[in-house]
C-alpha cells in the first residue's frame, strides 16, 4: 500500500518484487505509468487512482493476471487497445479521465463486474451506451460493424428565463436570420410592436429599485415581469430602432397577451454543416413550473434569457440565480450560455454595468454554494476521523448514529455536487433584436459552442444505421398517435434491427438530443415513448394556463353551445381556476382537437396523473365509477391557503386545544432551491395511499387508514433560511407505532420523486415532539437518517436539548440507512 504520498516514480529495482500481487499507488504524484509495474506477470490488483497519467502503456495484456484496475481521476486520453486481452479483468473504473473512445473489441471483456466510466467527453460509443456497462458496449460495437455509420449532428437547445425575458422574439429572430419561417398556424395576429419597446422612447421612472424581494419563489419570478422596462429620464434616449427587414416580420406574429406555454420546434442553424438544434422554449411564466422540468435534460446546450432593460442588481435572484439553482438541480453540469435581450434600450455604459453585475453575481453565487457544499464535506470529514461509537454516544451530534459507510456515501455526493456545478460558458452576451449583427454573432456563438467537442463530445459521434432507421420509423407520417407505449418503440425498434436491450440505448440518445422525450429512469413513464411532442406539449401546456378567456374559448369552440351552457362552462372554468377541480367531460372538451375516442380521453387522463398534473377526487379504488361523472383534481390550482378541512396544526386542533398525543414530523430542508412544481406532483404522488384528503395550496390534511397525517410545503422565509417540506402525523403515545406506519409510504413517495433532480441538496431531520407540542417556532430537528422501512424495535427515546431532561418518545430509527438518494449510488 503506497497511496497518498508524493510519489512521482517508483525506486530503481521495483521490478524485483516479483511476488507482488496487489499494489495501490493512488493519490500520488505520477505523471507516467511506471514502466515497473508491466514487469510484475503476478500482479492481480492495480490502484492508480487520482494520480496524473495521461498515457497507458501499449503492452498493459502483459499484466496477464489482472483482475483489478483502477484508473480514475487521472488526465487518461486513450486506453490501449491491448486492453481488451485482459481477460481476466472483474474490476475496471476508469472515471473522471478524458477519454473519447474505447477500443474496438471492448466488449471481449465480457467478465467485468464493477465498471464505472462516468465523468468521460464518452463519444464512440455514446456515453448513454457506454454507461449501461460491458455488455451493451459489446452490442453497440457489434452494431456498428455491421452498419453504415452515418452522421447527424443535432443538439437540445432550451431557452429560459423570467417572463418577458425575450425568449420568443429571440428565438424567432436566430431563426429569420436563417431565413426560416415558423408554421403560421403556431402564431397569432399582434401588434407590429415589441412589448418592451413602442419604437418610441417609452417615459416613466425607474422604480424597480425600491421594490422588496418577495421569498416565494413564485413571487420572486413574478416581480420582474412586471419591472417597467423603460428608460428614466436624463438616461441617454433609446435610439429609433432601424428595423431589420425580418424583424418586422418577426414582430407581426408576436401575440400581445395570454401566454402560449411551452414550445418546441427544429431549427436548422448551419445548413452546410447540417448541424439542427431542437429549440425548447420553455415558459417565463411560473404556472408552467410543474411540467417545465420534464424537459430538462443532460446533453443539452441552456441559453438563460435576461431582459437587461429591466435588471437591476437587486433582483439578480429571480432572474438569474434562481434559473441558475433550478438547472443545476436537475441536470448537474448543464452548459449555459447568458443572454442579456434589450440591449437596444440601455446605454452603453448601462450595459456594461449590468452585464458586469450579473457576472459577478454569478461568481458570488457559486462561491457560496461551493464553500457550502465544502463545509459539509469538512464536517462529513471530521465525522468520519471520529470513532462510531462516540459518533452514537449522544443524540445531539451531527450525524447521529450513521454509519462509516453511509458517510461516505454522503461525501460522494457532496463532491459529486461540488463536481458538476453548472458550467458558465462566458459573460453575459448583449443582444437586441433590432441588430442584425447582434443576431447574427449570438447565432455564430451558439455554433461554435456546439460545435466544440470538449462541451459537447456527442455531438460528432457516428450512429449505426439501426439508430437513424428507428428515428425515421419513429417519425413516419402515419406514426400520428399521440404517444408509443414502449412495446409500440420495441415493436419499431425490431423493424430497425434492435433488439429490446439495444434499444434502450437508441431511445436514450433520441431523448438526450431532444428528438422525443422517454423518462428510462421514472418508474411509470419509462412505459411511454413520447414521439409526437408539438402534441404532448399543447395538451400539457393547457393545464398550465390561468387565462380564463383562452381556457372559455377552447370549450366554446363548438358552434353548437347554447348560452345556458356557456354559463355552466364559465362556472367550470372559475371553479377550475380557484380550486383546481374539472370533471371530465370538460377536459374532453378542452382537449378536443386531441381526442377521437373515450379511450383517448382515459389514456390522457392516466397520463396526466402519472405526470403528478391531477388525480381523480371521486374514483373509489380499482373501482369502475358506474356511470357517475369523474371529477379530476389539478394541485397547481389550487388557492386556497389553507384546506379546508377539521384539522390540526402543531399539536393544537382548530378550537385551539392541545392534543394529548405524540407529533411525528419528518422534516426535508432544501437550502439551496426547492424544485419548482414538486409540491403539486407530490400532491397527486400520494394521492393513492390516503382518503378523505382536503388540500391547500402549501398543506394537504388527509388520513391513511384512521391515522390523520399533513404535508405542508413552508417556502423559505428569508434569504438564508431553506424551504422547507414536512410530512407529519401523531397518535397517542402507546400507538406512536402507526404513526410511524402512516407517513412512511408518504416518505418513500417523496424520495422516488426526488430522484428526478440529481444535483439537488436537502437534509431530512425528526423534529422534536416536545417542541411540536409546545408549538415552539423553532424545534429541534435531530440528526440521523430514517429507515425506509422502520420496525417498532427501531424506536428510540432521546432527549431533547431544548426541553431539559425530559424524554423525547417520538425518535429516530436506527440503524440508519441513508434516505437521501446520492447520484453516486446509482
Ligand atoms: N426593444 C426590444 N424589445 C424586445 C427585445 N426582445 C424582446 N422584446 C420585447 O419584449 C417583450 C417580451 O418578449 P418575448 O419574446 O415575448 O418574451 P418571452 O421571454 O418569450 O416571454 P414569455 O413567453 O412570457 O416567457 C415583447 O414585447 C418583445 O417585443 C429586444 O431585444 N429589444
Amino acid at each position: 500500500m503506497l497511496d497518498g504520498n508524493q510519489l512521482r516514480t517508483l525506486p530503481a529495482g521495483f521490478s524485483g518484487l516479483q511476488r507482488l500481487k496487489m499494489l495501490n499507488l493512488s493519490s500520488n504524484l505520477l505523471g507516467e505509468f511506471p514502466a515497473a509495474i508491466l514487469a510484475l506477470p503476478g500482479l492481480e490488483e492495480l490502484y492508480l487512482s487520482r494520480n496524473q497519467l495521461a498515457v497507458l502503456p501499449p503492452h498493459l495484456c502483459q499484466l496477464r493476471q489482472l483482475r483489478t484496475l483502477w484508473l480514475d481521476n487521472n488526465r487518461i486520453r486513450y486506453l490501449p487497445d491491448s486492453i481488451v486481452l485482459l481477460h481476466s479483468l472483474e474490476e475496471l473504473v476508469l472515471q473522471g479521465n478524458q477519454i473519447a473512445i474505447l477500443p474496438e473489441g471492448f466488449g471481449q471483456l465480457s467478465r467485468v463486474t464493477l465498471w464505472k466510466i462516468k465523468d468521460n467527453p464518452l463519444i464512440q460509443p455514446p456515453y448513454e451506451v457506454c454507461m449501461k456497462g460491458i455488455p451493451y458496449i459489446a452490442a453497440y460495437q457489434q452494431e456498428l460493424a455491421h452498419s453504415q455509420p452515418a452522421l447527424k449532428p443535432r443538439l437540445k437547445l432550451v431557452l429560459m428565463g423570467l417572463k418577458d425575458a425575450g425568449k420568443t422574439l429571440l428565438r424567432r429572430c436566430l431563426m429569420e436570420e436563417d431565413g426560416q419561417k415558423e408554421d403560421a398556424g403556431s402564431l397569432e395576429a399582434g401588434s407590429a410592436q415589441p412589448r418592451g419597446c413602442s419604437g418610441q422612447q417609452q417615459d416613466g421612472g425607474r422604480v424597480v429599485g425600491c421594490c422588496a424581494v418577495p421569498e416565494d419563489a413564485s413571487e420572486r419570478r413574478d416581480i420582474c415581469s412586471h419591472m417597467p422596462s423603460h428608460q428614466g429620464k436624463g438616461e441617454r434616449p433609446c435610439p429609433a430602432p432601424s428595423l431589420p427587414p425580418n424583424a418586422s416580420q418577426v414582430l407581426s406574429g408576436l401575440r400581445l397577451s395570454g401566454s402560449k406555454g411551452i414550445e418546441v420546434m427544429d431549427w436548422t442553424a448551419d445548413a452546410e454543416r447540417g448541424l439542427t438544434f431542437i429549440v425548447y422554449e420553455l415558459a417565463g411564466d411560473p404556472t408552467y413550473d410543474v411540467i417545465q422540468s420534464f424537459f430538462l435534460s443532460p446533453g443539452a446546450l441552456y441559453v438563460l434569457v435576461v431582459n437587461l432593460s429591466a435588471y437591476v442588481p437587486q433582483h439578480f435572484y429571480p432572474s438569474v440565480g434562481y434559473f441558475l439553482h433550478w438547472l443545476g438541480s436537475k441536470v448537474p453540469h448543464a452548459v449555459v450560455c447568458m443572454v442579456g435581450t434589450h440591449a437596444d434600450l440601455c446605454a452603453e455604459r448601462e450595459l456594461e454595468e449590468k452585464c458586469l453585475d450579473i457576472h459577478h453575481q454569478i461568481a458570488q453565487q457559486e462561491k457560496r454554494d461551493a464553500e457550502g457544499l465544502q463545509s459539509l464535506v469538512q464536517q462529513v470529514d471530521e465525522a468520519l476521523g471520529q470513532d462510531f461509537d462516540l459518533r452514537c454516544s449522544s443524540p445531539h451530534t451531527a450525524f447521529y448514529g450513521v454509519s462509516d459507510k453511509n458517510l461516505r456515501r454522503k461525501k460522494a455526493q457532496f463532491q459529486y455536487l461540488l463536481n458538476h456545478r453548472p458550467q458558465i460558458l462566458s459573460p453575459v452576451l448583449p443582444f437586441s433584436c433590432w441588430d442584425h449583427c447582434q443576431v447574427r454573432r449570438l447565432r455564430d456563438k451558439l455554433l461554435s459552442v456546439a460545435e466544440h467537442r470538449d462541451i459537447f463530445p456527442n455531438l460528432h459521434r457516428v450512429l449505426p444505421k439501426s439508430w437513424q432507421v428507428l428515428e425515421e420509423l419513429h417519425f413516419q407520417p402515419q406514426a400520428q398517435q399521440l404517444w408509443l407505449s414502449w412495446w409500440d418503440s420495441a415493436r419499431l425498434g425490431l423493424q430497425a434491427g434492435l433488439t429490446e436491450d439495444r434499444l434502450q440505448s437508441a431511445l436514450s440518445y433520441l431523448h438526450e438530443s431532444g428528438k422525443l422525450l422517454y423518462f428510462e429512469e421514472h418508474l411509470t413513464l419509462r412505459e411511454y415513448v413520447f414521439h409526437n411532442l408539438p402534441r404532448l406539449i399543447d395538451i400539457l401546456n393547457v393545464f398550465c394556463q390561468r387565462d380564463a378567456t383562452v381556457l372559455l374559448q377552447k370549450l366554446l369552440s363548438d358552434t353548437h353551445v347554447d348560452e345556458l351552457r356557456a354559463t355552466q362552462l364559465h362556472h367550470y372554468v372559475e371553479g377550475f381556476l380557484l380550486h383546481g377541480l374539472l370533471p371530465a367531460h370538460v377536459i374532453r372538451l378542452l382537449l378536443k382537437p386531441h381526442i377521437q375516442s373515450r379511450e383517448d380521453l382515459q389514456l390522457i387522463l392516466e397520463l396526466l396523473e402519472k405526470m403528478g398534473l391531477c388525480y381523480c377526487v371521486n374514483k373509489p379504488k380499482s373501482k369502475p365509477l358506474n356511470g357517475a361523472t369523474a371529477w379530476y383534481k389539478f394541485p397547481c390550482y389550487v388557492k386556497n391557503e389553507v384546506p379546508h378541512a377539521e384539522a390540526w396544526i402543531n399539536g393544537a386542533n382548530l378550537s385551539g386545544q392541545s392534543f394529548v398525543v405524540e407529533q411525528l414530523q419528518i422534516e426535508y430542508s432544501f437550502p439551496f432551491i426547492f424544485p419548482p412544481g414538486l409540491f403539486a406532483r407530490y400532491s397527486v404522488q400520494i394521492n393513492s395511499h390516503v382518503v378523505q384528503r382536503s388540500d391547500g395550496k402549501y398543506q394537504i390534511y388527509a388520513y391513511r387508514g384512521k391515522v390523520p397525517v399533513v404535508v405542508s410545503y413552508r417556502p423559505a422565509r428569508g434569504a438564508l433560511q431553506p424551504d422547507t417540506l414536512s410530512i407529519a402525523s401523531h397518535a397517542s403515545l402507546p400507538n406512536i407505532w402507526t404513526a410511524w406506519q402512516a407517513i412512511t409510504p408518504l416518505v418513500e413517495e417523496l424520495n422516488v420523486l426526488l430522484q428526478e433532480w440529481p444535483g439537488l441538496y436537502y437534509t431530512v431531520h425528526v423534529l422534536c415532539s416536545k417542541c411540536l407540542k409546545r408549538g415552539s417556532p423553532n424545534p429541534h430537528s435531530f440528526p440521523g437518517e430514517l429507515l425506509s422501512q422502520p420496525r417498532p424495535e427501531g424506536l428510540t427515546e432521546i432527549i431533547c436539548p431544548k426541553n431539559g431532561s425530559e424524554r423525547v418518545n417520538v425518535a429516530l430509527v436506527y440503524p440508519p440507512t441513508p434516505t437521501v438518494i446520492s447520484p453516486c449510488s446509482k
